[in-house]
């Protein structure tokens, strides 16, 4: 059984962050469309139990976010728990702690990993990130790529800051065997018209057609009909994917994930917070499966394309 909503989209896979909390400062942080900073996180055990009332909906993919998901000590036991619900389970992550988790993550049952990327410059790292901690994220992708492939590396592309690095980036992937998102800035519509969207925001039309001229192959992908170019340069075949959300009626009609936040709700889009339904609540006092399958209906019902 595969839920839809009433736009015809089905909901097949669930974002679900596990932690606001996090190690980093990027200045652009979306904390996966969260507002607020929530103290309650929901336990292994109340993780796990969606993901089997989701099972039970025909959703097989989860990806686990934050915040950053590596700062949960637990975070292997949430792994170790929720795989065998699963044929894909991954995770995005900002790579600080892979060089020591990789390997048990991947232990656990974690098949791939996205990881954080905008810069190979240290200091340009550190602008975006308020840490300095590229060597070690640089290690941590190493250790990635031999445990958790395919390894994705997130640059979200911004005016003034990275967007000279996009070609080296390119080769980089290709010299590490990863597979390259540029992420063009994305933002809520109340947030686009401010001077911080304005100042950074580049987007990512031409870089796509350069990308468009350069490839030996294009495939799309199902999901958002994301674009994938295979580029070749002097290390291999590149594979780059572009993620382009902003007006991109495209990319939202062809959403099919549902969100979880770290504090135990339903939540239909990243760029929305009016959409939030509550489901902690009532699995902390003792709902049947069948009652969490309700409340994920209705989040299912709420949902809507947020460019249309
Ligand atoms: N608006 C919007 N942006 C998204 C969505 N999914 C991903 N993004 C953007 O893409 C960035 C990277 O996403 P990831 O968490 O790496 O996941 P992904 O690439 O979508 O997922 P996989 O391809 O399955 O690994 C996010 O930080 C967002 O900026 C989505 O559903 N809606
Ligand atoms: S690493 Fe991710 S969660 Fe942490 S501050 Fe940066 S964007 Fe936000
Ligand atoms: S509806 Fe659009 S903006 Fe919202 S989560 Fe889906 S793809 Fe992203």
């Amino acid at each position: 059984m595969t839920l839809y909503d009433r736009f015809g989209r089905p909901v097949t896979n669930l974002r679900i962050s596990v932690t606001q909390e996090c190690n980093y400062s990027c200045f652009f942080c979306h904390r996966e469309g969260q507002r607020f900073r929530a103290r309650l996180e929901l336990t292994p055990g109340e993780i796990e139990r969606i993901v089997s009332v989701a099972s039970r909906l025909g959703i097989r993919k989860v990806k686990l976010t934050g915040g950053e998901p590596t700062v949960r000590g637990d975070i292997i036991e949430i792994v170790r728990r929720i795989k065998p619900y699963l044929v894909d389970l991954s995770m995005t992550t900002n790579g600080s702690r892979l060089r020591e988790l990789a390997k048990p993550l991947a232990k656990a049952g974690l098949n791939r990993v996205n990881v954080s990327l905008h810069s190979l410059k240290p200091d340009v790292y550190k602008r975006i990130t308020g840490v300095d901690m590229l060597e070690t994220v640089l290690e941590g992708i190493e250790e990635a790529v031999r445990y958790l492939s395919p390894v994705k590396l997130n640059m979200t592309v911004m005016k003034g800051l990275n967007e000279g690095e996009i070609w080296d980036m390119v080769d980089f992937a290709a010299r590490t065997g990863a597979i390259l998102q540029l992420i063009e800035l994305e933002a809520p519509r109340e947030v686009e018209e401010t001077g911080f969207f304005r100042r950074y925001f580049y987007p990512l039309k031409p870089v796509e057609r350069k990308l468009e001229e350069m490839a030996v192959e294009v495939r799309e992908r199902r999901m958002h009909r994301r674009k994938k170019y295979f580029i070749p340069t002097d290390h291999g075949t590149a594979e780059v994917e572009v993620v382009r959300a902003m007006h991109n009626t495209v990319f939202c009609a062809n959403c099919t994930r549902l969100r979880v936040t770290s504090d135990g709700k339903f939540k239909t889009c990243l760029l929305r917070n009016d959409d939030l339904i509550d489901f902690v609540t009532a699995l902390r006092k003792g709902a049947s499966d069948s009652e969490l399958i309700d409340i994920m209906r209705r989040a299912v019902l709420i949902r809507e394309p947020y460019w249309k």
